[in-house]
């Protein structure tokens, strides 16, 4: 795809995609342009070819795809903000931000505007993103595009909208409690013996040996479990003490607890 994409608000998430893109040798550092207020965090990027700038419409009216990358509360301003530069015929709109629906960005432009929610996470920054998108007025060749796109920083699911914010717990916040678990197991480790460094590169590799068995060979975790736990041994006493202490309730729990979140 060779059309210029627009970064709106370019922080944390904004950041992890442009890295992303960048690293896709078909990519060209030209047509990326990124935004935000304070630019200097940026000069990465525009070392590299990529356009920096703190002028949102010039942004959006050089390119085709504008991503916005602004937080929840910021997309309405935003909207107003570069709405003149936009043209329904042209541009395609990716919002990134958490809760704001397909129909709010609309109302801010036209209804007819093709837009885009995407629900990426920070593994977009090595390409490994799950990005799940839905969308209103896109036109297959749009959708084609758009997947892509993120198919391009990882994988992507078409899902309905209904479904964007369940999208953003599992996924968005997802990668937070799976990292928060990996910290726990780096202070056990310790405690049992190793050097933060050595017990972190343990866990990390156990940790993506597991992800990459369950993709690879399409399994679900309890198949691998039962493999794992040899009766009467120490994988179960380990496993079931924590389950005593409540690791997965809490688990499900702090899932409907960010859920409760974004649906408030
Ligand atoms: N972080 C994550 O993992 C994920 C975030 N999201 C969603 O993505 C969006 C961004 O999140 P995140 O990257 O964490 O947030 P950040 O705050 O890191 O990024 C938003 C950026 O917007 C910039 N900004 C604020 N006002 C303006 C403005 N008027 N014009 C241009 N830029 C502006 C800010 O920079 P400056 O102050 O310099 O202008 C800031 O860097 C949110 O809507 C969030 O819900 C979704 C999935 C995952
Ligand atoms: O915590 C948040 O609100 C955002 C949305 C998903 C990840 N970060």
């Amino acid at each position: 795809m060779k059309k210029n994409i627009a970064i709106i608000g370019c922080g944390n998430l904004g950041k992890s995609i442009a890295h992303g893109l960048l690293q896709n040798p078909n990519f060209d550092a030209g047509q990326l342009i990124l935004t935000r207020r304070n630019v200097t965090s940026l000069e990465e990027f525009a070392t590299k070819g990529v356009r920096v700038f703190t002028d949102n419409a010039k942004a959006a009216a050089e390119a085709e795809i504008v991503i916005l990358g602004v937080k929840p509360y910021n997309v309405k301003p935003i909207m107003q903000e570069i709405s003149s530069e936009l043209d329904i015929s042209k541009h395609t709109i990716i919002s990134l931000a958490t809760g704001v629906t397909l129909s709010e960005i609309a109302s801010e432009i036209s209804s007819d505007a093709v837009i885009f929610r995407a629900m990426p996470n920070v593994a977009a920054d090595i390409q490994e993103s799950v990005t799940c998108v839905c969308h209103q007025n896109a036109s297959d060749t749009q959708v084609q595009e758009v997947n892509e796109l993120f198919n391009s920083i990882g994988i992507t699911i078409p899902i309905d909208e209904n479904l964007m914010e369940a999208a953003t717990v599992l996924g968005a916040c997802g990668i937070a409690y799976v990292l928060r678990f990996m910290r726990a197991m780096i202070q056990g480790g310790i405690q049992i013996g190793f050097d933060s460094a050595t017990a972190s590169k343990i866990v990390n590799q156990t940790m993506k040996g597991a992800a990459e068995l369950m993709i690879q060979n399409n399994l679900h975790p309890e198949e691998v479990i039962d493999k794992v736990t040899t009766p009467k041994g120490c994988t179960i006493v380990g496993l079931n003490e924590m389950e005593h202490h409540g690791f997965s309730s809490s688990l499900v729990r702090g899932v409907l607890a960010s859920f409760e979140k974004i649906e408030k």
